[in-house]
């Protein structure tokens, strides 16, 4: 096996951490991987990459992004602390000596991408979005290949890693969810990796008028509110959450470039929410494709219309008891990987 030493950094939520932990877990399976893993303090990729990847070595590094809009005076002192950071971060790639990184998204990426590019290591950036986010646009400058999920004429189209189960996945699965009889109709609720008050509330709105018939696996912090919906059952967070999404008979959910993928891998059908606070709108963006290809209906959370949602689940098929999820490659993953010179 060969041996690798990679840099990697992305986070902040799920959307960014995803696609590494999927880049990874591949990479590691034909080569002798080393990982030095720069993660966010206090979210998604400090709580998880632990258990996901345990012999990972991990760096935790105390910022927060900058606040939008961007002229906000505070950001004076915040662009001060990324620049201290990024000194500890250069010290610490020079001390492991990569053969390159690997970057998905999140404001930490902009101090280790700039380390790394200081230090003349080769980086390569993965853009989940339609639209590039800002930290992604200025490391574009420097790294070595832009990947994309979406189409840009001057990068890389790879699409975006999705994580897969190393087995087939039974409908029956779902019992283990609380439901019984795998029989009715079963959709999967969520609003992102940190959850979504919006999507709850259309969602309540939702459920008082749908058949008891049709079931709700509901990602929420709010459980409380769905207490007496005998249909809905509802959890905090699901980390495999693509057992669920491979099987059940239709998503709905925020518009996230990495929960788009998923649905899309999964051959799903889903009613998509776009989050309206995303910068330069790109959920809404990101679930124009799915639309266009009738797999999806894109909701406007502003005037969110619950027939238009009902009516859409009505038409869902459901599917056979047997059911089973053939788990295949990710494509996307092995793109990427096949792109990267110093593999
Ligand atoms: C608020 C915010 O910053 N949103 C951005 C963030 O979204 P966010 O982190 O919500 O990202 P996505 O919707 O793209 O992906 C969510 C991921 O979390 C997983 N999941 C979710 C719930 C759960 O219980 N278990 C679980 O595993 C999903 O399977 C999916 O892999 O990154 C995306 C990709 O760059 C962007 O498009 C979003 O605009």
């Amino acid at each position: 096996m060969k041996k690798i030493k990679v840099v990697v950094a992305g986070g902040g939520t799920g959307g960014h951490y995803y696609p590494a932990l999927a880049v990874l877990k591949e990479l590691k399976k034909k080569n002798d991987l080393e990982i030095l893993y720069f993660v966010t303090d206090g979210r998604i990729e400090e709580k998880k990459l632990p258990k996901d990847i345990p012999d990972a070595n991990i760096i935790k590094i105390n910022m927060k992004g900058l606040i939008r809009p961007i002229y906000n005076p505070k950001n004076i002192q915040r662009l001060f602390h990324a620049y201290k950071k990024y000194i500890e971060i250069k010290d610490e790639i020079k001390k492991f000596s990569p053969d390159f990184g690997f970057l998905t998204g999140g404001y930490i990426c902009g101090p280790v991408g700039y380390s790394l590019k200081k230090l003349n290591i080769p980086f390569y950036v993965h853009e989940q979005n339609s639209i590039m986010g800002i930290t992604n646009k200025r490391l574009s400058k420097w790294a070595k290949k832009i990947f994309t999920s979406f189409y840009f004429k001057e990068f890389i189209q790879t699409g975006n890693p999705v994580r897969i189960s190393d087995h087939d996945i039974k409908r029956e699965n779902l019992k283990k969810y609380g439901i019984e009889n795998i029989s009715n109709k079963i959709l999967l609720v969520f609003g992102g990796s940190l959850g979504s008050n919006k999507v709850d509330d259309i969602m309540y709105e939702v459920y008082k008028k749908s058949s008891i018939n049709t079931k709700f696996i509901h990602i929420t912090e709010n459980d409380n509110k769905f207490k007496n919906f005998k249909n809905v059952f509802c959890f905090k967070y699901i980390d495999e959450l693509y057992e669920i999404i491979s099987v059940c008979d239709g998503i709905v959910s925020r518009a996230g470039a990495t929960s788009i993928a998923e649905i899309k891998f999964y051959d799903q059908k889903a009613i998509l929410i776009p989050w309206s606070g995303a910068s330069e709108n790109h959920q809404y963006y990101n679930a124009l494709e799915l639309q266009k290809n009738g797999k999806a209906i894109i909701i406007d959370e502003k005037k969110p219309n619950i027939e238009d949602i009902l009516n859409f689940i009505n038409k869902i098929n459901i599917k056979n008891i047997n059911y089973t999820w053939h788990t295949k490659k990710d494509v996307s993953t092995n793109e990427i990987i096949n792109n990267i010179d110093e593999i």
